[in-house]
């Protein structure tokens, strides 16, 4: 049987019901969990502004994108400690908490005006839903952030929950938030990977025995990180039915 035939001979997953149990074929159903600030979206412009907002209002030069991008997906506290420490100016608590209200109240009015998807998302998600995926989104923004953006790029009702950094008790890399995700998907927690960015994502896959598959174009994609992941993807055409199958059904989780 040539590789096309016994592909598509393999049963299709039915798309029709959202929960993780097998389908009448038996074929149980993939969670994809995804990151969202350097994996689905790259946030960096919006944020690099709203940090260029609060630098400029405390008489701060502004910072540039390639500056802020290896800190983006670390939250506005670490872009800014990260903005002040390269100006040599000290950062007080107070002006750290008086600037990261200032950062959230920008960026929340600002989210959707510079960031895009990266290539392949959109295909990459009808592919995946297809084919019978669960998808999800865990991400350290807060749930309104991470839901404000999708709305505005038309990407929520693709996914079956969006889980941020306040929708459980804890966050990633604590297991907790990437376990909650796949149970609020429908999902199954044996039949899941998680598609991220960063070691914080590669150590919530971890911890939680789930595999990681990190996207090479991210913020955060160092030898350490990449030594971390089950699967290294450069593009999001490699997000494949076939990949996902590989991991979930050979995977042995990483001793501690
Ligand atoms: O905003 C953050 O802190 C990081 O967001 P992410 O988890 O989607 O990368
Ligand atoms: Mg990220």
């Amino acid at each position: 049987m040539s590789a096309v035939a016994s592909l598509t001979a393999r049963p299709r997953r039915s798309a029709s019901v959202r929960t993780g149990h097998p389908n009448s074929a038996g074929a149980p159903r993939p969670t994809v969990v995804f990151d969202l600030d350097g994996t689905l979206v790259d946030t960096a412009p919006d944020l690099a502004g709203s940090l260029n907002h609060c630098l400029t209002l405390a008489g701060l030069e502004p910072t540039t994108l390639a500056e802020v991008r290896p800190d983006a997906g670390r939250g506005a506290q670490a872009m800014l400690r990260a903005a002040y420490a390269r100006a040599g100016r000290p950062l007080p608590v107070d002006e750290l908490a008086g600037q990261t209200a200032r950062f959230l109240e920008h960026y929340t009015a600002n989210i959707a005006e510079a960031s895009t998807l990266y290539p392949g998302v959109a295909l990459a998600l009808d592919r995946l839903a297809a084919d019978g995926s669960i998808l999800a989104v865990c991400t350290n923004k807060t749930e309104a952030l991470a839901v404000r953006l999708l709305d505005a790029l038309g990407l929520s009702p693709r996914f079956a929950a969006i889980c941020g950094a306040d929708t459980f008790a804890c966050r990633k890399p604590d297991p907790v938030h990437l376990h909650g995700t796949i149970d609020r998907a429908g999902g199954h927690r044996a039949h899941a990977v998680l598609v991220g960015d960063s070691e914080t994502d590669m150590e919530a896959a971890r911890r939680a025995f789930v595999p990681g598959i990190l996207v090479s174009f991210g913020y955060d994609a160092g030898a350490p990180v990449r030594a971390m992941a089950s699967a290294t993807i450069d593009n999001f055409g490699e997000l494949e039915p076939r990949l996902l199958d590989r991991l979930t059904s050979a995977f042995i989780p990483r001793p501690l």
